[in-house]
């Protein structure tokens, strides 16, 4: 913190990338901290609230979490069973832990590192249950760092990565805490216990929203940094021969090497500007949000859940390609992808598991496709809905910009239509809501997708139309973009084709333009990585690094592997030179039987 201030960092996006430079891969066990627990403050405290706790928070002088999930409950937040009561007596909030399943489980940095959460549980007042909300809960002795009376707190155990944050569990035995350490922001409880409701009970879901935009930048910055690596690494790596007899290829001419970490690079391109984009769209609703205009709040919802889960899942498969694109040594932490990997594809699961936000967002989707239905406007992202399916493609062999996007526009229009048709149908045959959405929810995944993907190909598109670039790196976008659009439908050409929206020649041509996008990028490969221009420290990587010397790097790092501080380990005396002494004196009583 002193240092970032040494270092005049004042805005909150320059310290975090301050600190992502300092812990590059795992998260740091303050990134719930500062990610997440500050500014849940500053946004569900009230004023008052937030001028008491907020100078604490980023001081350091309090250092917290978010703890909502429970061994019984994560997605279903309604569910949560922690239970905060009032007694009007002591104006106090007492938390419980009722049952097994309601101890709190997986909050980050809860096991060791912090001295508070905001813990999300059930607010009772008057003998009535009224939902889910935050409170300020201190969990450690602000002296000593002792758990706090009344609570058990302890790690999870190891888990698949983020081994930067000690996830931890947390049990709460009839736990007092001060009434004014509810988040009264937007829903309050008075001294007497009477309960004022917020105008929206998801205003108090607004922390993991927030969090959801930042995800689709971390599946960015993810899958960019395996791509930097992977494709350095294809520049550098010779094998076999492409021309017989010829020397050894640089694998990155292999069209097939091409066709793995070309279309990841452009998707890693598409990803900044889509998150870029998200998060200006997140900047204009929260903050009116923050005024009280809550217009816009189900579609700032609909689009961070459906973004957060598409960008993690290509995201996570893009990076499993990188590493195996690397061959051998792409397996080896020598490589830093499988660390990348391992830090990255949690976010398939936290902050709100893909499939259950996809489908947040496909329910949004459905009510928009009656409305449009019904003639009604929609919001300027949803227009497409109302698309005139009965049109057929115009694209031709330069697959323009605006074929492209209509073609997007058409996919995500029929399959939200034919999702929608499938829940009517249900509907018809008698079933009930419930049941009539639960048995349509496949199609409305693959229908969110598509959603989703029209959303980053039609944004790609939309800023290289509108920004001023100098013509030579505005060639170079165009051509990444036509390759992430056209990747994209020849690789889901199914969704495209169903209704025979492409005839037959437009499939070749598609089939052609991917190829020739393919030899168009690779003189610009390298640059288009390094124009990221990750740092080695941060890459941590003997394949990925800037000056190519990789083999060098492997060996230095072999020799450092831990195994190689004795020449021979002690499991040869504890255990392999005793079997080989039995064998070989079996052998011998053997020899005289
Ligand atoms: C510059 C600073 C940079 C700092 C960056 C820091 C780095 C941070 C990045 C990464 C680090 C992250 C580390 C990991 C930490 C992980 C933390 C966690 O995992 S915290 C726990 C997360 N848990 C969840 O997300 C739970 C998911 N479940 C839910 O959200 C909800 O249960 C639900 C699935 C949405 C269902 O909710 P509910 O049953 O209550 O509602 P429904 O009946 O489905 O819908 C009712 C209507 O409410 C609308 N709705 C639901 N949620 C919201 C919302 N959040 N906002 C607005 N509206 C919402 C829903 O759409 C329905 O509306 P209608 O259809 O009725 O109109
Ligand atoms: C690395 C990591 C860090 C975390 N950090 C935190 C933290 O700091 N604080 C915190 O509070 N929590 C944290 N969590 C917990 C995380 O938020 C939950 O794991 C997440 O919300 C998923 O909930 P769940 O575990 O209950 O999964 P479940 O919902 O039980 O998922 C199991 C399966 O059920 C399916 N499913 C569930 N509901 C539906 C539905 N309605 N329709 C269709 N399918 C459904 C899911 O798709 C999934 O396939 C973390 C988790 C991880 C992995």
């Amino acid at each position: 913190m002193d240092r970032m201030e040494e270092l005049g960092f004042r805005s909150e996006t320059d310290r975090q990338i301050f600190r992502e430079a300092a812990a590059p891969v795992e998260l740091s066990p303050f990134g719930l901290h500062s990610g997440m627990f500050v500014p849940t403050l500053e946004r569900q405290g009230t004023p008052e609230q937030s001028r008491k706790w907020v100078p604490l928070g980023k001081s350091f002088k309090m250092i917290g979490t978010y703890a909502q999930t429970e061994l019984g409950h994560g997605t279903f937040i309604r569910g949560l069973e922690t239970t905060a009561t009032f007694d009007p007596e002591t104006q106090e909030f007492i938390l419980d832990s009722p049952t097994l399943s309601s101890i709190k489980y997986w909050p980050g940095n809860v096991a060791k590192t912090v001295n508070h959460c905001l813990v999300m549980a059930q607010l009772y007042t008057q003998g009535k249950c009224h939902g889910t909300h935050l409170f300020l809960v201190q969990v450690r002795n602000m002296e000593d760092h002792t758990i706090m009376p009344g609570l058990e707190i302890g790690d999870i155990g190891p888990k698949l990565g983020f081994d930067g944050v000690d996830n931890g569990f947390m049990r709460f035995n009839k736990y007092r805490i001060p009434r004014m350490n509810m988040l009264m922001r937007y829903a309050k409880v008075l001294e007497n216990g009477d309960y004022i409701k917020p105008k929206n009970a998801k205003l108090t879901y607004g922390a993991m929203v927030m969090i959801r935009v930042f995800i689709v930048m971390d599946a960015f910055k993810t899958l960019s940094r395996a791509a930097v690596i992977a494709v350095r690494y294809s520049a550098v790596r010779r094998q076999s021969e492409l021309r017989p007899g010829g020397e050894e290829a640089q694998v990155m001419d292999y069209q097939t090497q091409q066709y793995k970490l070309f279309p990841l690079l452009a998707t890693s391109y598409a990803f900044l500007l889509a998150a870029e984009g998200m998060s200006q769209i997140y900047a204009k609703i929260s903050s009116d949000i923050e005024r009280g205009n809550l217009e816009d709040m189900p579609q700032l919802h609909a689009l961070a859940c459906g973004l957060k889960a598409f960008c993690t899942w290509v995201a996570c498969e893009g990076i499993e390609v990188c590493r195996m694109s690397c061959g051998g040594h792409g397996y080896s932490h020598a490589s830093g992808i499988p660390k990348i990997y391992a830090n990255i594809v949690g976010a398939c699961t936290y902050e709100g598991e893909n499939t259950v936000m996809m489908l947040q967002t496909a329910r949004y989707l459905s009510k928009c496709y009656i409305r449009g239905q019904r003639g009604e406007s929609l919001p300027e992202l949803i227009q497409y809905l109302t698309t005139d399916l009965n049109v057929k493609s115009t694209l031709g062999e330069d697959c323009s910009f605006e074929s492209l996007v209509a073609a997007y526009s058409h996919r995500a229009a029929r399959m939200v239509a034919v999702a929608c048709k499938l829940q009517q149908t249900n509907k018809k045959k008698g079933m009930a809501g419930h049941d009539a959405w639960n048995k349509s929810t496949v199609p409305f995944i693959a229908a969110t997708k598509a959603h989703c993907h029209l959303f980053i190909v039609r944004n790609f598109v939309t800023i290289l139309s509108q920004k001023k670039i100098d013509p030579a790196t505005h060639n170079v976008l165009s051509q990444l973009c036509t390759l992430y659009a056209v990747y994209g439908i020849v690789e889901n050409m199914g969704e495209f084709m169903q209704d025979g929206y492409f005839n037959q020649d437009q499939v070749s041509i598609l089939n052609r333009k991917v190829l020739a996008l393919l030899e168009d990028i690779r003189p610009n490969a390298v640059a288009l990585v390094d124009a990221f221009d990750y740092p080695d420290h941060l890459l941590q990587s003997c394949l990925g690094r800037y000056d190519g010397q990789v083999y060098e790097a492997l060996y230095e790092y072999s020799k450092s592997s831990p195994l190689n501080n004795t020449d021979i380990h002690s499991s040869y005396y504890n255990y392999i030179r005793p079997m080989m002494q039995k064998r070989s004196e079996s052998k011998n009583i053997s020899a005289k039987l």
